[in-house]
């Protein structure tokens, strides 16, 4: 399965407009690819609480058709990241903003909507202007050849929370996508959290973060692929803007589950 990973990095001058034209054009040009993933909150920014209102939009606005028309061009599915969605009605938190993940099919449907479930900003940013997710999201996606991957969908801070993942692997996900706007002061626990989450679920995790620097926070980039068996098989480096490539062998992680079975020694 051919992924690109789209590690995006800009600061506040570039208006929110500009910045997604300018992102869907680079999406359109990944052809020849199964998968392209984008960051978390990558248009309005992660910190830019101030704008999320403004920046709003429902789920059939511009962001979307223009990620959608992104992903017909390219011909590829597209995990868009995340943007901030405008709810219909207020929430149980009286909240009508969610941190909303849109994935993409080759021909532009719209294949998952996943809302981030672990709201981060210890009471101010997500906890105070938006709603939880309530629904864990895993989905079948294209894997080339005729194939499908069974993919768990998650969000930045959800990487903490090992429980999610496990969610997902019992509901059969191999592949494990997260887009994030991850700050520079602690990309150390994005990496190590990555590793983790994939070696204790045996499955393929895709992480794809931001750079530049956002509402005066500096961000981490260091966007990596890390195999079921716990190899990073794509790193960044660094925070700066780049498309890894990678080709990931989803044979090999069937192989390695079956040859090293821990996820049936659970005892419950
Ligand atoms: O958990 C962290 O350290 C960062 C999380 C974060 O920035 C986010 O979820 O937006």
């Amino acid at each position: 399965m051919r992924i690109a990973l789209v590690q995006l990095a800009y600061g506040d001058d570039e208006p929110f407009a500009a910045r997604v034209d300018r992102v869907a054009a680079l999406v359109a040009g990944q052809a020849g690819y199964d998968l392209v993933v984008l960051p978390e909150l990558w248009a309005p920014t992660g910190f830019g609480y101030r704008r999320w209102d403004g920046d709003a939009q429902p789920l059939d606005g511009a962001w979307a058709r223009a990620m959608a028309d992104a992903a017909r061009a390219a011909g590829a599915t597209l995990h868009a990241g995340s943007f901030v969605e405008r709810l219909p009605e207020p929430g149980p938190d009286g909240h009508t903003l969610a941190n909303t993940s849109l994935v993409f099919a080759a021909d532009g449907a719209l294949l998952a909507t996943y809302r981030k479930i672990h709201r981060f900003g210890f009471g101010a940013g997500e906890p105070r202007l938006m709603e939880a997710g309530e629904d864990v999201v895993v989905l079948d996606l294209p894997a080339g050849d005729d194939t499908t991957v069974r993919t768990g969908l998650s969000t930045c801070y959800d990487l903490r929370f090992p429980e999610l993942y496990r969610r997902q692997q019992e509901a059969g996900a191999e592949l494990l996508l997260v887009p994030a706007a991850w700050p520079a002061a602690r990309v150390g626990h994005w990496t190590l959290l990555g590793r983790a989450r994939a070696v204790e679920n045996q499955a393929v995790l895709v992480q794809v973060n931001t750079g530049g620097t956002h509402a005066r926070t500096p961000m981490g980039g260091r966007s990596q692929v890390v195999t079921a068996a716990g190899e990073v098989v794509a790193e960044a480096a660094h925070a700066d803007e780049a498309v890894l490539s990678v080709d990931v062998d989803l044979a090999a992680t069937t192989a390695y589950r079956e040859a090293f079975p821990v996820l049936a020694d659970r005892r419950l």
